[in-house]
Parts: C-alpha cells; structure tokens; sequence
C-alpha cells in the first residue's frame, strides 16, 4: 500500500487574536491555521480587517501607535510574543511584500543586497551569489541580469514588485505575507505574479490578502473569509468558492455585496 501522505504541518497560527487600534476592535478572536508549503488566501470586504490580520503575523502592528492585541500567533509552536523572540529575527523569517512596490532609489543589485548588508553580509561574491539567487526566485533574473546597476526605479511597475519580491527572499525567509501584492499591476504583470506564487510555495509559506476573487481562486489552496473583523470561515479554496458553509460567505463569494 503506498504511504498516506502526511498531513500538512501548521507553520502559522492564531489563537483567538483580537487586535485593536485604541479601543476600535480591528479583528476579533481570529484563530487561523496556516498550513506550510500552501498558499492561504484572505479575502472580505474592505475594512474586515485581512491587513491587520497579515501584519498581525509578523508583528508589524507593533509599529503601529495605540495597536493592542490579546491572544497570541504561534510560529512553529511558539509564540511569537514570547518576550524572549528577537522581533526582527521574526520579520527575518516572516517577510512581507506590499501592495505598492517601494523599491529604494537605489541599484537594482543593491535593493536585493540591503538586507544583507543589514544582516552582516560583506563578501562580495557571496553577496553577488545570493543576490542572483534572490533574483532568480523572484523570476526576475533574465530581465535584469545585464543592468545590476542601474536604478531599480527604471524597472516596470510588474519587474518592481518582483523586485521587492527578491528583496524579501534575499534574507532567507520561511514564511511570504503578500498585502494584495498583484492589485497596482496590468493582467500580464498580474498573471507573472500568480506564476511565480504558485512556484514560490514550493520553498515558502505564503499568506496573501486580495480584494480579486479570481485571483484567490487561481492561486490559493485555502481561502479564509473575513467579515467585521472576524474570521467567518476558512477550507480549502475551492469549497469555499462552490459549497461555503455560512451564508455570508456565499453572499460574498457570488457578488451579492462586496
Ligand atoms: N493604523 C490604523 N489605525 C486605526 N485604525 C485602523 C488602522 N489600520 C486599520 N484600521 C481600521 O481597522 C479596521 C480593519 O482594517 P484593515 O486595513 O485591516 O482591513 P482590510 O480588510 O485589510 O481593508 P482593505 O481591504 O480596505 O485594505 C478598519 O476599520 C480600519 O479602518
């Protein structure tokens, strides 16, 4: 008989996280499993909290004046509110790409290598092998392997978040959250993206927020549903697109409000 597969390992999870900007509840008692090597999906109407949600998992909320939360995020078991966790080892390992692509005024080589430096990194040719491996992560090294040096402001809007893309892979991270990384982008740069997301998972864990429901759909093993800052329900995607179980999930998923 052939072996059962194993059961995907939860690389993240919250447990009953509310978070609050001030007293204004963002979201509420949100526990959420995200399975490793899988792309989980957030989606909801805008303001039910999807970005608080991601930030939450890295804690980049922290950055935020007035942001509280209670309940807690597991990376690998533990807490990531230990108050022994090095934070910037914890956004080391959990990066983030945004919806705008902010590459620095900088070289295209040099915005891949700044973490690095950042990091400790001084051999040149070690820097050179991971910003080329980096780069080629991000699908992008065929395209720019002959400009290293010009800006990365020269660079398309799609070629940009890939950029940034290879940024975040520079520092060798075990987990991507994409805040609707694709929505500032044309379909062709948009359809790159999903691409290199799909192969990306391979290597990665991967949380993305989109507003596109198709995009969800195509890119994502598990989907969860956000409304008013809670979590309504999260399954595989495509159950969650065909057979939801709670009816505002249905209502969204079919346009009846968005
Ligand atoms: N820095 C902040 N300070 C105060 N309130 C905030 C802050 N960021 C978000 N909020 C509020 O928290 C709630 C959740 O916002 P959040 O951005 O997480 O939602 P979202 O689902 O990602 O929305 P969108 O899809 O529009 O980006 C909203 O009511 C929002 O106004």
């Amino acid at each position: 008989m052939p072996p059962t597969p194993a059961t995907p390992r939860n690389k993240m999870e919250s447990r009953d996280l509310t978070l609050r900007y001030g007293s204004k509840v963002a979201i509420k008692q949100v526990s959420l499993a995200i399975p490793e090597h899988k792309v989980t999906a957030l989606i909801g109407p805008s303001g039910c909290g999807k970005s608080t949600f991601l930030r939450s998992l890295n804690r980049m909320n922290d950055l935020i004046a007035g942001a509280n939360h209670e309940g807690t995020v597991f990376l690998d078991g533990r807490s990531i509110h230990d108050r022994t966790l090095d934070v910037v080892d914890l956004r080391r390992r959990v990066g983030m790409v945004f919806q705008k692509s902010n590459p620095f005024p900088k070289s295209i080589f040099e915005n891949v290598a700044y973490g690095l430096r950042v990091g400790g990194l001084k051999d040149k040719a070690k820097l050179a092998a991971r910003v080329e491996k980096s780069l080629r992560g991000a699908a992008l090294w065929d395209e720019v392997k002959d400009r290293l040096d010009e800006s990365a402001l020269g660079l398309s809007g799609g070629q940009q978040q890939r950029l940034c893309i290879a940024r975040a892979l520079a520092v060798e991270p075990e987990v991507l959250l994409m805040d609707e990384p694709a929505s500032a982008l044309d379909p062709i740069a948009t359809a790159k993206i999903e691409e290199l997301i799909h192969e990306l998972k391979a290597t990665y864990t991967i949380a993305i927020v989109t507003h596109n429901m198709q995009q969800a759909a195509r890119v994502s093993d598990r989907t969860a549903f956000f409304y008013m800052g809670e979590l309504v329900e999260c399954g595989p995607t495509e159950r969650i697109f065909t057979n939801p179980q709670e009816k505002r999930t249905e209502d969204y998923v079919t346009g009846k409000f968005g």
